[in-house]
């Protein structure tokens, strides 16, 4: 898809949350035209539906999430394997479903939702990570009873390509690119920011991109060039450019060249002293220095879509990977809300609770609005 943004929209007011060096001297904080007015209350037994849905809980006659005793173990059996172990230190989010749901009580849930590895497989080529329809349904489902938001390591339109669902909020580039509107908020007018923090650029009535790494896309853009030459040489190494980071994937590399990847990766970074490394599944990822990351983009969606009421609101985070803990500590030192990794093998983590694969966080089956 190609950009489903309007190309000439207002960078959004940071709300206080924000680190003073990344806030403009002029922000006004105010009220979102996405604020909890697309939040609906819902009564307790409509919430356990939802939430069922959302953790792929299924009915007695359900057959879709299979017994405990897991084929992927090491081998032993599951009474001493390594993942029955860590599920006593991270529960099963489908055996604390009832915990969950306690917790969620008088409450609204906001869902943050990472995509690779938690709404799709994780597959050799990243164009081809699709989410499946059935997953699809179960997001879109619920989002009507919840404000939910994709956090993603991708650029905000490749996400936005792989989950087309409008009515949700998309933050791309590791956080570093938040859309804060969904389709349910487009047409409101009577919620205005006050667009203070640039005046050439936001004079529109709505508020909608926040992107505190702005300044870096050129250099961002150069480091992708000189990855791409550095990298051409090893054979299935692939560089995408995901708009405020880079990704350079070694997933279809001979084991014995990771190192050269790391090593190239390594020395065009030599050149762009303003730009980190950090490291996923099979991935090396470039990106700004900024103190910046999943964590917060999830307490900037918060405060912006004024979600940021531990009393009021349970926020939930499912992702599988190291940039998810950045949002997963941020709900645990916050005391609010829950971090759920999907993860097959036991992980150190932040995370509350877990899950085994996207086929378990898959909703939807059962959800019925
Ligand atoms: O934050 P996410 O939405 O999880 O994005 C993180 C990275 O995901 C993608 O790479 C990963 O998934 C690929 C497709 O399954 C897989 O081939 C790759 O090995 C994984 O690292 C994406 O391509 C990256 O750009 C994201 O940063």
């Amino acid at each position: 898809m190609s950009d489903h943004v309007a190309k000439s929209q207002p960078v959004l007011s940071m709300p206080s949350s924000v680190p003073s060096n990344l806030m403009p001297s002029s922000v006004t904080s105010k009220r979102h035209p996405c604020s909890s007015a697309s939040v609906t209350y819902i009564s307790r037994r409509k919430l356990v539906e939802v939430v069922d849905g959302l953790l792929g809980v299924m009915t007695p006659t359900s057959t879709h999430i299979k017994p405990s005793v897991h084929s992927d173990s090491d081998g032993l059996s599951d009474e001493v394997s390594p993942y029955k172990a860590w599920l006593a230190t991270c529960p099963s989010a489908l055996t604390s479903f009832d915990r969950i749901i306690a917790s969620a009580h008088g409450k609204k849930i906001a869902l943050f939702l990472d995509y690779d590895g938690t709404l799709s497989p994780i597959v050799n080529d990243p164009e081809k990570a699709f989410m499946s329809p059935e997953m699809r349904v179960a997001v879109k489902n619920v989002a009507k009873f919840f404000p939910t938001a994709i956090v993603s390591g991708r650029s905000r339109d490749k996400v936005f390509e792989f989950v087309n669902l409008k009515e949700l909020y998309y933050a791309g580039s590791h956080g570093m690119d938040i859309m804060l509107s969904s389709a349910d908020s487009e047409n409101k007018t009577e919620d205005v920011y006050d667009y203070s923090r640039n005046s050439a650029l936001l004079q529109d009535k709505e508020a909608k991109l926040f992107q505190p790494a702005s300044e870096f896309l050129p250099m961002i853009t150069e480091a992708y060039n000189s990855l791409v030459e550095a990298t051409r040489s090893i054979k299935g190494a692939n560089v995408e450019n995901n708009k405020f980071c880079v990704s350079v994937h070694y997933r279809n590399v001979d084991k014995q060249d990771w190192n050269s990847v790391a090593q190239l990766v390594d020395d065009v970074l030599k050149s762009f002293p303003r730009l980190k490394l950090t490291t996923g599944r099979k991935v090396l990822e470039v990106r700004p220095v900024i103190d910046w990351d999943k964590g917060k983009a999830v307490e900037f969606l918060l405060q912006s879509l004024r979600l940021d009421d531990p009393g009021s609101v349970l926020p939930i985070y499912i992702g599988d990977d190291r940039t998810d803990e950045d949002a997963f500590k941020v709900l645990r030192e916050r005391n609010c809300g829950y971090g759920i990794i999907v993860s097959q093998v036991p992980k150190e983590t932040e995370a509350f609770y877990s899950l085994r694969a996207p086929s378990e966080v898959k909703t939807l089956d059962n959800f019925h609005a």
